[in-house]
């Protein structure tokens, strides 16, 4: 059985305007131990289906699934439990995602007393082996820091010891090294690999970027429009992509999207609302 488990995701929001389909048919099936991509352009409902899982979504959201399930249990009832225990998210700018006027030890702290009935010397061990594990020198100087005197790079890695330290076996990373330079990314990437190997974590990886997919993930969903097209292993989508949106995408990469950049709308392609079908000519 997938660890994840989504099939026929359907997300409504309300809005003052009226209610918006950010999500329309997705499917999306992750396997323990796997980095799986969400690869999509934007406003193609990567982040909202990420959201979806945590239970984050605006008050009045409907979310509709044939199934929508994390290990056995479905999310729509169980999503604000595992948030934080089980499943963990990285976002983009780990510095919203951090205190600024709290320094690491306490935010590490916070998380470690509600997991760990230890004393004090014991959680501070615990810090400093768990910040050491993913990579960080002088771990102690770290936990002394405030978030502004650590680099993007760190700050990251932070939040992702926060994430193991809740004991979540599930991570939501969303666009994580985005907004990291490319060196820093590259080493991001190999940490969250070094993770799934040793610590059996499974990766939810949120991009738009075709390097990153191609870098560390085993297996890639696309979507678009809120719709997922394909999905696969990473080698077979990226070289061998069955279907022409894909294809498309990939086709228009090279020239319009240098190295990292987002991904360019495919023009003259569109999927009809109704039947779901890719379509040439403009959107109506
Ligand atoms: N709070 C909200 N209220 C109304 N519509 C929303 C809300 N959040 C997202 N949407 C809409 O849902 C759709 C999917 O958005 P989502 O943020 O999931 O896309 P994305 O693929 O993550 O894009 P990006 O790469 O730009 O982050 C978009 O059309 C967006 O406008």
């Amino acid at each position: 059985m997938p660890l994840l488990e989504i099939r026929g995701l359907s997300i409504t929001i309300p809005t003052p305007k009226g209610d918006v389909r950010a999500v329309r048919a997705v499917d999306l099936s992750v396997e323990r131990g796997e980095i799986h991509g969400v690869i999509g352009e934007s406003g193609s409902g990567k982040t909202i289906t990420g959201t979806a899982m945590l239970g984050l979504l605006p008050q009045g959201t409907k979310v509709e699934a044939e199934r929508f399930h994390f290990d056995g249990e479905d999310l729509r009832q169980s999503a604000d439990r595992l948030r934080g225990n089980r499943i963990g998210l990285i976002s983009q700018d780990p510095a919203a995602a951090l205190n600024p006027v709290l320094r690491i030890w306490r935010q590490m702290d916070d998380v470690l007393r509600l997991h760990r009935k230890a004393p004090r010397a014991e959680r501070w061990a615990e810090a400093v082996a768990l910040l050491a594990s993913i990579g960080l020198n002088d771990p102690e100087k770290v936990l002394r820091s405030y978030p502004h005197e650590l680099s993007g790079g760190m700050l990251q890695r932070v939040v992702i010891a926060q994430a193991l330290a809740t004991g979540a076996d599930f991570l939501i990373a969303d666009e994580p090294t985005t907004a990291l330079d490319v060196a820093v990314a590259m080493q991001v990437l190999e940490l969250l690999r070094q993770l799934v190997a040793t610590r059996g974590l499974t990766v939810l990886l949120i991009t738009h970027d075709m390097d990153v997919i191609a870098e560390v993930c085993d297996r890639v969903t696309v979507l678009y429009h809120g719709r997922s097209l394909e999905n696969g292993p990473a080698e077979q989508v990226l070289q061998r992509p069955e279907h022409p949106y894909t294809r498309a995408l990939l086709a228009a990469l090279p020239d319009a999207a240098p190295r990292g950049e987002r991904l360019a709308t495919v023009e003259g392609l569109f999927i009809d609302p109704e039947t779901g079908a890719l379509l040439q000519g403009d959107q109506p």
